[in-house]
Formats: C-alpha cells, sequence, structure tokens
C-alpha cells in the first residue's frame, strides 16, 4: 500500500524543530497539522487511522508500533501535509492512567488530538476525561483542538456504552464529537480528521478565516447617539400632536 512508503515510528522520528522535522513540512513547503490518535488498546485506532489514509477497513492489524502516517488534505481551498501519529494503548493502574514517555511525546509533538473509545468496551469510554485532562496538562498554556471518537458502533448488540453518553462528556470537556464504525463508513472517520485539521488551521492562522476577514471587510453600522435619539423622538411626537389637532 501507498501510505507504507509514508510510514515511520515514533523512536524514528526527528526531533520537533529539528531540520529533519521541517524536512517533513515537505518539498512544497505546506503547513504540517500533526494529530495524535490515542486511547485504550483495541478500540480501533490503527483501524481508524489506516481507514482515513486508505478508505480500506483491513481486519487484524499487529499490535501498534506507534506508527508515523502522512497524507495531504483540502481544507478550505488550501492543501495542509497532515500527519497521524497512531500510539500504543494507554495502560490503567490503580493511581490512574499511565501513559509512558513514548506517548507523551507524541501527545507533546501534535497540533491536536483524537480520543477514541469504543462503544464496546465501558473501560475504554471512562479513561476519556482523565486522557483528556492528561492531554491538556502536556500543552500548558494553550487549549489542544481535541476530538472524541466513539467507535464500533455497528456492534449495537454488544454495546456497552451509550454514544450519546459520549457526546454529552465530550460536550463537557469543549471537544467535537463522532460516533464512527471503521468497519462500516469511510465519511465519518473522515469527518471526524477534517473538523480537527480546521480547527488547527484556523488556530494556526487566528486572522485568516474567511468568517474573521469577511467581518472586518464590512463597515459596521454606526449607532444612533443619545442627541440624535432625541431629536428623532421629538419630531415623530409633534408629528403626532400635529395629526391629532388636525382632526
Ligand atoms: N466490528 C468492528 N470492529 C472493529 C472496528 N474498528 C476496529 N475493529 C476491530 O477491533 C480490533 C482492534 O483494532 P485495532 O485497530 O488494532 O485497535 P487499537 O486501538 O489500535 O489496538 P492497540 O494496538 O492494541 O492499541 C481489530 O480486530 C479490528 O478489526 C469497527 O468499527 N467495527
Amino acid at each position: 500500500m501507498r501510505l507504507i512508503q509514508n510510514m515511520c515510528t515514533i523512536a524514528e522520528y526527528p526531533a520537533p524543530g529539528s531540520a529533519a522535522a521541517d524536512y517533513c513540512l515537505g518539498a512544497a513547503g505546506r503547513r504540517l497539522v500533526k494529530i495524535a490518535v490515542v486511547g485504550a488498546s483495541g478500540v480501533g485506532k490503527t483501524a481508524l487511522v489506516v481507514r482515513f489514509l486508505t478508505k480500506r477497513f483491513i481486519g487484524d492489524y499487529e499490535r501498534n508500533a506507534g506508527n508515523l502516517y502522512t497524507r495531504q488534505v483540502q481544507i478550505e481551498g488550501e492543501t495542509l501535509a497532515i500527519q497521524v501519529q497512531d500510539t500504543p494503548g494507554v495502560q490503567v493502574h490503580e493511581n490512574g492512567l499511565s501513559c509512558n514517555e513514548q506517548l507523551n511525546r507524541c501527545i507533546r509533538w501534535a497540533d491536536a488530538v483524537v480520543i477514541v473509545f469504543s462503544i464496546t468496551d465501558h473501560k475504554s469510554y471512562e479513561l476519556i476525561g482523565q486522557l483528556h485532562q492528561h492531554v491538556q496538562q502536556l500543552h500548558p498554556g494553550t487549549r489542544l483542538p481535541v476530538v472524541v471518537v466513539a467507535n464500533k458502533a455497528d456492534l449495537l448488540h454488544i454495546k456497552q456504552v451509550d454514544p450519546q453518553l459520549g457526546l454529552q462528556l465530550a460536550g463537557m470537556l469543549g471537544c467535537s464529537f463522532y460516533e464512527v464504525s471503521v468497519s462500516e463508513n469511510y465519511n465519518d472517520v473522515y469527518n471526524a480528521f477534517h473538523i480537527l485539521c480546521k480547527e488547527v488551521s484556523h488556530k494556526q492562522q487566528p486572522n485568516s478565516t474567511p468568517e474573521k476577514r469577511r467581518t472586518s471587510l464590512i463597515p459596521r453600522p454606526k449607532s444612533p447617539n443619545m442627541q440624535d435619539l432625541k431629536r428623532r423622538f421629538k419630531q415623530a411626537l409633534s408629528a403626532k400632536v400635529r395629526t391629532v389637532t388636525s382632526v
């Protein structure tokens, strides 16, 4: 598959800011959006990434080795280079979340994060809040764009989590939410990544969003001042008095 040519592992990935990392921007000097995909083991992270990149669903994958994939996407007429980092499943211990340094490095590297859970695994849902908090802690002073993805929507007969709960939780955390079936639907997967790229793109160029540009071009209507209002009120009043007296 073509994506293999664009793949390396976290360990191989050059340190952010290095010349080698800049090279990843691509010869065309495109803007780069870096996305990390995190979540519990077995929720379908690799399947999600591969589906997004190839449009295909392949049933079985090797246990995750932390692969990095690259592709280009069109966002509002601009071609962006995006890198998607698949990560090993998060472990939970008695004291809570256990994220190894490899995973932390990947989260720090990212401009945006996809947090995945499976509707067939309640434990993976319980991780969302902690994972979100952990992600934000690794990016102090900024609000990293995050999308919560509820996967395996085709397995309703063995569901342990109502997707509605995922929606509510994502809302509370201030994240976008997508319910997807990686195995059955490509469009939802694409949309989840697309909305994240859009959010990052707007964050990278806050003054160049079409909405902002448009509002800055349209002159704001002047609000009437008090003197003007009084004058108009008097005019209206005297016109009424005139009408009444003439009857
Ligand atoms: N029915 C169904 N199965 C899925 C779906 N997505 C993934 N799977 C299956 O779930 C299993 C785990 O998928 P992976 O993509 O390897 O999960 P992962 O989160 O990367 O797992 P780790 O590498 O262990 O962290 C595989 O057997 C997939 O085929 C889905 O939408 N529906």
